[in-house]
């Protein structure tokens, strides 16, 4: 059986689903630039026998490094924002010629492709919650733009294979998703307040901290993205949750599970400058997901938020 390709499979979502890709019974290839991905993420599955991991950049062609696959999960793409302001042309860069370089792949192997979208292509959106056929609200001359607009190019590259190669194209759209494995230096807001909440240090919330947003945990990420790939659906799908908390509500979670875990006062909350672009709210309509899919999913927020807080603890005991 010829194996699955995974890009960005050092990452914290690319390490999930290669679990479980594995746990099938499927040989799974991951290739990373470990610009973001860690080899930590995936120490414990080097040696299983259906694994082989390859450090390359998918802005680099694929030309003898792989020979064939039978589908590829293409989620090789700085995620989290403290990467838009510092390095916007490569993010453009692994967006547009990264896209297309596995497209071209893609073709030449005949695979199946799943690209990670995210619910950036919404932008800061003016419609609740949002649906997949909503166009978005982004500015393309912004601090966002780079990944708001690079993943919407994605999509079009996408679309522009399946009308000139018919290319066989699946398409994720990612939510904000929270993970036992994300390093404290991520820079997104979960890692931040947990690592403020177990280091006693302030927690930093951008506005006045009523912008909203729904957090989903890996393992229904990378479930919905799997079954998402199994399924017959062309066009774009949410991958997300759909229960929203504001940022207060999320410092105040994170305060209580990590207080009562380790016997130390909840801490302060400073509140800072948002950035331009950062949206308000964020909310993304699940019923094609749902319908389509047979997926949704099933991890709550204080549930998934004490395994990660589990997680980092036991990750900042061990260094
Ligand atoms: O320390 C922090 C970090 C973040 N925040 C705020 O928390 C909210 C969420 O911020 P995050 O950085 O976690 O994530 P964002 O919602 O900006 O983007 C996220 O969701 C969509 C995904 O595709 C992106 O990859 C991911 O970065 C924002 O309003 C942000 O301003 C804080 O208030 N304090």
């Amino acid at each position: 059986m010829l194996p699955v390709l995974v890009t960005g499979g050092a990452g914290f979502l690319g390490s999930h689903l290669i679990r479980i890709l594995l746990e099938r019974n499927y040989r799974v290839i991951a290739i990373d630039s470990l610009w973001t991905g860690s080899l930590d993420s995936i120490a414990n599955i080097q040696d299983h026998p259906n694994f082989t991991f390859l450090r390359h950049d998918v802005t680099l062609p694929f030309t003898g490094i792989i020979n064939d696959v039978s589908q590829i999960y293409h989620l090789a793409c700085p995620a989290s924002p403290k990467h838009f302001v510092k390095n916007p042309i490569d993010i453009l860069n692994k967006c547009f010629q990264g896209t297309k370089n596995v497209l071209d792949f893609a073709v030449k192997c005949n695979a199946r492709v799943l690209l990670a979208s995210t619910s950036e292509v919404y932008g800061d959106p003016l419609v609740y919650p949002q649906a997949e056929s909503y166009y978005g609200n982004v500015n393309p001359f912004g601090p966002r733009s780079c990944y708001d607009e690079g993943k919407r190019v994605a999509e079009a590259m996408a679309y522009a294979f399946r009308l000139e190669n018919n290319l066989d194209i699946r398409i994720g759209r990612i939510f904000n998703a929270y993970v036992p494995g994300m390093l404290p230096s991520d820079g997104r807001v979960v890692p931040n307040f947990i690592s403020a909440a177990i280091g006693q240090k302030d927690m930093q919330i951008a506005g006045d901290g009523n912008a909203r947003r729904c957090f989903q945990y890996v393992g229904d990420c990378v479930l919905g993205l799997y079954t998402l790939m199994q399924s017959s659906c062309l066009s774009p799908v949410n991958i997300g949750c759909d229960d929203e908390i504001s940022i207060a509500n999320l410092a105040q979670l994170i305060n209580d599970i990590v207080s009562r875990k380790t016997a130390s006062a909840p801490v302060d909350v400073l509140f800072t400058e948002k950035s331009d672009d950062d949206p308000f709210r964020r909310r993304p309509e699940i019923s094609m997901a749902k319908e389509k899919l047979q997926w949704q999913p099933r991890v709550g927020l204080r549930d998934g938020l004490e395994m990660t807080v589990n997680w980092f603890l036991a990750f900042l005991a061990a260094i």
